[in-house]
C-alpha cells in the first residue's frame, strides 16, 4: 500500500537516497589488519556454499566449523532441481560429480496398493537439472574443499560459544579449538550457519521450532527401487515412508514417526515398530532389505523440525540455512531454500565494497527478507500442508482429502506437473502452490457428490474444505502474507527501512 502511494517525486528522493545508502557502505578498504570481511559459524550445506560464494566475489572469509570431518547423517540427501539449479548458478554443481550421486527424475507414489508417477517437469531445460542425491557428508566435503580452495577462505575447526557484541552491534565470535584454547576473531558481518540444533540463533532471531515427527533412517543393500532414479513415498499407515537412492549400491528409507516420542531403539520397541507396522506397507521389491536393514541394527534418527524465519535484525549478523528457517523434511526443501537464500544475498552483497557500516547494512539487508520470499515460503507451506495431508488421520474428511490428493497427482497434465513444479523448487510460486491446493480440495469434494450427494457425504465435503483451509492457511499466516504474496517488485534497496 504505502509503495502504491509514492509519488514520482519520492520515488526521486528514495533513489538519491539509495544512492547515498551505497556511498555509506562503499567504504574506503582500510582495514590492513588482515581481518576477515565475513565469519561464517558453520560448515555444513549452508555455510560451506556460503564461504565459497562470498570467497569467490572476494571477500575475506573465516569459516570456523565445530568438525571438519565427514559428516554421516541421515539428512540433506536429495537435492531438488530448484536446489541443482541454484547450485549451478553459484558454481558449485561439480560438488556433486565423483560422490556417486544418483538422477532423481520425479516421484512415484503409492497407496492402499496403487502407485502412480510424476516427473518433474525438465523438458524446457537445455542441459541435465534433474535432481541429485547422494550421501550428505560427501556433498559437504566436496563443497568444503571447493571453499577451502580459494586463498580467501580459511576453515579453521572449532566451536563457536558466543557471539561478540558491542553496543547491540555483533562485531565478531568467541570460538574454541579441539586442544582448548579460547579465541576471539572479529569481522563486521557475522552469518551464523550451525543448522537446525542452533545454540547462536536465540540472540538474532524470536525461534518457535515445533517438532512435528522423527525420520527414523535406515540403509537398503541389494535391491532396486520399483521405479530407477526416483523418489518413492509411500502414504502410509500412520504417516509417510520415504525412499531415494543415494549412490548406486544404497537406497535410504526414511520412516515418519509422528509425535514427540520415539520407540526406543535400545531395547528393540523400534525394530519392532519398523517389522510390524512399517514392513507390510513397504512395496513387495523392497520388503527384505527393509527387513535386513533393521536386523543390520544401523537404526538412526532424526527430529523433524520446523520453525518460520522470524528474524530479529541486528547489525552485524545475520542467520542462514536452518539455524534461520525450517520446514518437514517430506520434501526434501532445505537445501533448495538454503541455496537460493545464499544466492538473494549474494546479489545484495555483490555491489557493497565492504560491510563495515553495520548499522547501515543491517537496514540494507532487511530486503533479504522479503526477495527470500516467494521460493522459501512455497516450499516451506507445502512442506507442511504435504505433510498434514499424506499422514493419516481419523477423521473422515482428512480422509477423503488425502486420496483426493492421490488421485489428483495421478491425473497426470498439470494435475502433476503443477505440484511437482512447486515442490521441486522449480517453479515457486506462492499463488500456485494455494490453487493446486485448493483444487485437490474441490477435486475431493467433487468425488464426493458422484454419483449422488447424500447429507453425509455433503457435510464430509463441507468438512474437507474447512479442513484444507484449516491446514494451509496457519502454514501461511506463520510465513507472513503480505511478503509471500507480495514479494519485492521495485529493487532491493527500495525495501531497505533506512530509506523510508
Ligand atoms: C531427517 C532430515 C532429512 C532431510 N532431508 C533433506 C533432503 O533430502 N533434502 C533437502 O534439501 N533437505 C533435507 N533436510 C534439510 C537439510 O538437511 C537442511 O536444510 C540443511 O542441512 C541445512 O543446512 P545448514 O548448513 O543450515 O545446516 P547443517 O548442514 O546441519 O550444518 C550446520 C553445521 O554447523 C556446525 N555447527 C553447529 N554448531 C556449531 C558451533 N557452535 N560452532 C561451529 N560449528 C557449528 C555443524 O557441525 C554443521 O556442520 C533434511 C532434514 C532432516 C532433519
Amino acid at each position: 500500500q504505502t509503495n502504491a502511494r509514492m509519488t514520482k517525486a519520492d520515488n526521486m528522493n528514495k533513489g538519491r537516497q539509495v544512492k547515498q545508502c551505497i556511498k555509506s557502505l562503499i567504504l574506503d578498504n582500510c582495514d590492513a589488519s588482515g581481518t576477515p570481511d565475513v565469519i561464517i559459524v558453520g560448515s555444513g550445506v549452508a555455510g560451506s556454499a556460503l564461504a565459497y560464494t562470498l570467497g569467490k566475489d572476494g571477500r575475506r572469509v573465516h569459516v570456523i566449523e565445530r568438525d571438519l570431518t565427514e559428516p554421516d547423517r541421515i539428512v540433506g540427501e536429495l537435492l531438488q532441481p530448484g536446489g541443482y539449479l541454484k547450485l549451478i548458478e553459484l558454481g558449485l554443481e561439480d560438488c556433486v560429480e565423483k560422490i556417486d550421486a544418483q538422477q532423481v527424475l520425479g516421484y512415484a507414489l503409492f497407496k492402499d496398493g496403487k502407485h502412480t508417477k510424476v516427473s518433474y517437469p525438465l523438458e524446457k531445460f537445455h542441459s541435465d537439472v534433474s535432481g541429485r542425491s547422494f550421501h550428505n557428508g560427501r556433498f559437504i566435503m566436496r563443497m568444503r574443499a571447493k571453499a577451502a580452495s580459494l586463498p580467501n577462505v580459511q576453515l579453521e575447526e572449532g566451536t563457536v560459544t558466543s557471539l561478540l557484541e558491542e553496543n547491540g552491534i555483533v562485531n565478531g565470535v568467541h570460538y574454541r579449538t579441539k586442544d582448548g584454547h579460547e579465541h576471539k576473531v572479529y569481522a563486521p558481518l557475522t552469518i551464523v550457519c550451525d543448522g537446525c540444533f542452533s545454540n547462536l540463533r536465540r540472540a538474532l532471531c524470536h525461534p518457535k521450532v515445533e517438532v512435528p515427527s522423527h525420520f527414523v533412517g535406515l540403509v537398503l543393500e541389494n535391491c532396486q527401487l520399483p521405479f530407477a532414479n526416483h523418489g518413492h513415498v509411500i502414504l502410509g499407515n500412520p504417516s509417510p515412508v520415504l525412499f531415494y537412492p543415494i549412490s548406486s549400491t544404497e537406497i535410504r528409507c526414511l520412516v515418519d514417526v509422528p509425535g514427540q516420542r520415539l520407540p526406543s531403539i535400545s531395547n528393540g520397541e523400534m525394530a519392532n515398530y519398523l517389522k510390524t507396522v512399517v514392513a507390510p506397507q513397504v512395496p513387495s521389491e523392497l520388503h527384505d532389505a527393509f527387513v535386513s536393514a533393521i536386523d543390520k541394527g544401523q537404526i538412526r534418527t532424526m527430529p523433524n523440525r520446523t520453525m518460520p524465519a522470524d528474524p530479529h535484525p541486528t547489525p552485524g549478523a545475520l542467520l542462514m540455512g536452518d539455524a534461520f528457517n525450517m520446514r518437514h523434511p517430506l520434501t526434501g526443501g532445505g537445501m533448495t531454500v538454503a541455496l537460493s537464500d545464499i544466492a538473494v544475498l549474494r546479489d545484495l552483497l555483490k555491489p557493497l565494497h565492504d560491510f563495515n557500516d553495520s548499522p547501515a547494512l543491517c537496514k540494507y539487508l532487511e530486503s533479504f527478507y522479503t526477495l527470500r520470499k516467494p521460493v522459501a515460503s512455497t516450499i516451506n507451506t507445502l512442506a507442511g500442508a504435504l505433510y498434514k495431508v499424506f499422514c493419516a488421520s481419523p477423521d473422515e474428511a482428512r480422509t477423503e482429502m488425502r486420496q483426493a490428493c492421490f488421485d489428483y497427482l495421478s491425473l497426470g497434465g498439470v494435475f502433476s506437473t503443477g505440484p511437482v513444479a512447486l515442490l521441486s523448487g522449480l517453479n515457486p510460486r506462492p499463488l500456485s502452490l494455494v490453487l493446486h491446493f485448493f483444487a485437490v480440495a474441490i477435486y475431493g469434494v467433487g468425488r464426493l457428490m458422484l454419483p449422488f450427494p447424500s447429507p453425509k457425504r455433503m457435510w464430509i465435503g463441507i468438512r474437507l474444505v474447512l479442513s484444507a483451509s484449516g491446514i494451509i492457511f496457519p502454514i501461511i499466516k506463520g510465513e507472513g502474507v503480505r511478503q509471500m504474496f507480495f514479494p519485492a517488485t521495485i529493487p532491493a534497496y527500495y525495501q531497505s527501512s533506512l530509506l523510508r
